[in-house]
């Protein structure tokens, strides 16, 4: 198949190395000194044994100039999706399956879903309906990522995770079955990929985990197994899982709080910092309406009170305002 990659980076660069050496035809889009070192070098994937592959993939800054594809990811982060697909429009308009793998609440959650009757509103997921109009909803798919990478110099990533755990879930049945016709060929022995048939529950128990490392990390500098073990950040951390399992819950999706306890399990957590908070360092634009705020919203829309969340989600704000990595306020 030829897969495009859009933002091959820490997640998209791993991807890209996968399909890669699955023998598919690989193009990335990528930018500044690491499409330079790719162009030069080729991607170059690490893996925890120390293990370096050199894939030979087209990368590009013009996705203009790109043939049609046959499957397209996204890989950059939330603020940056409506750019980048509106930079590729003309190989949105063939059927082709865009997959968005991201941390958060996907674009089109809303899309044929109801709490207690109405569909959830979802405007902050997708200002102006931009996504909406670009991919067409039988297109519309996403990926839930259990995989942790990060770009240690332009070209090179390295693949923390000694196994890598993708969870794609489509907007309808006819997105569905164009993704289940193409797993056999995407399968690795370090990369497994799944189809749910909702990725909303998926969706939220990856989302419980990010909510107790990130916003505390961002605040702190901390890295995630700092915050989940320190027995004075720890109440906070577990405040914000038991939040956002509630607002789950609100939604239908029972039981995601049960395994508190071994997510603060002692020792556990990564030693790294989680994305967002390598954003505030990189002063990157961060996920904080995909991750934080829409949280809030659907709380509130559903009465559930989140007086944790409320208070990090203010300071966090301001953290990234501080660093531009949000829209300054009233902006
Ligand atoms: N890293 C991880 O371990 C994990 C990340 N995630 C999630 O995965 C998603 C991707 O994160 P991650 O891979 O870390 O992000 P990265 O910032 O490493 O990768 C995004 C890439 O896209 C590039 N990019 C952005 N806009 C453009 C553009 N207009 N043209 C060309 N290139 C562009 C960025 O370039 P530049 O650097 O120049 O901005 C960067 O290389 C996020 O939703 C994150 O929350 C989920 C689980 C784990
Ligand atoms: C890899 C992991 C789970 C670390 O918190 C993550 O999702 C992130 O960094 O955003």
């Amino acid at each position: 198949m030829r897969i495009l990659v859009l933002g091959a980076g820490a997640v998209g660069g791993f991807l890209a190395g996968a399909f890669h050496e699955k023998g598919h035809d690989v193009s990335v889009l990528a930018r500044g000194p690491h499409l330079a070192a790719i162009k030069s070098g080729g991607l170059r994937v690490r893996r925890p044994d120390g293990h370096v592959s050199t894939c030979a993939v087209t990368a590009t800054d013009t996705p203009g100039d790109l043939e049609p594809q046959d499957l397209i990811v996204t890989t950059v982060k939330a603020p940056a999706l409506a750019e980048v697909l509106s930079s590729c429009k003309h190989l949105l308009q063939r059927g082709t399956p865009v997959i968005a793998a991201m941390n958060g609440v996907f674009w089109w959650y809303g899309s044929g879903f109801k709490v207690g009757g109405q569909t959830p509103e979802c405007a902050r997921l997708d200002p102006g309906g931009t996504l909406a109009d670009l991919v067409p909803v039988d297109q519309a798919v996403s990926m839930v990522i259990h995989s942790t990478n990060q770009v240690v110099e332009p070209g090179l990533i390295e693949n923390r995770s000694a196994r890598n755990r993708f969870v794609i879930g489509a907007a309808t049945a006819a997105g569905a079955d164009r993704i289940r016709a193409m797993l056999p060929s995407l399968q690795t022995d370090t990369a497994r990929f799944e189809l749910e048939e909702d990725l909303r529950r998926p969706m939220w128990h990856k989302l419980l985990r990010n909510l107790s490392t990130a916003p505390a990390s961002v605040l702190t500098g901390g890295m995630a197994y700092e915050v989940l073990n320190d027995p004075d950040a720890q109440p906070i951390a577990r405040a914000l899982f038991l939040e956002g399992a509630a607002v789950a819950q609100a939604h239908g999706f029972a039981g995601l709080g049960d395994d508190v306890d071994s997510v603060f399990a002692p020792g556990s957590g990564a030693r790294q910092k989680p994305s967002m908070s390598q954003d505030v360092d990189l002063g990157r634009p961060m996920e904080i309406d995909t991750m934080l705020r829409i949280v809030q919203d659907f709380a509130r829309q559903a009465g559930v009170p989140t007086p944790t969340l409320d208070v990090v989600v203010g300071l966090v704000i301001l953290r990234a305002r501080l660093v531009g990595g949000y829209p300054p306020a009233g902006g």
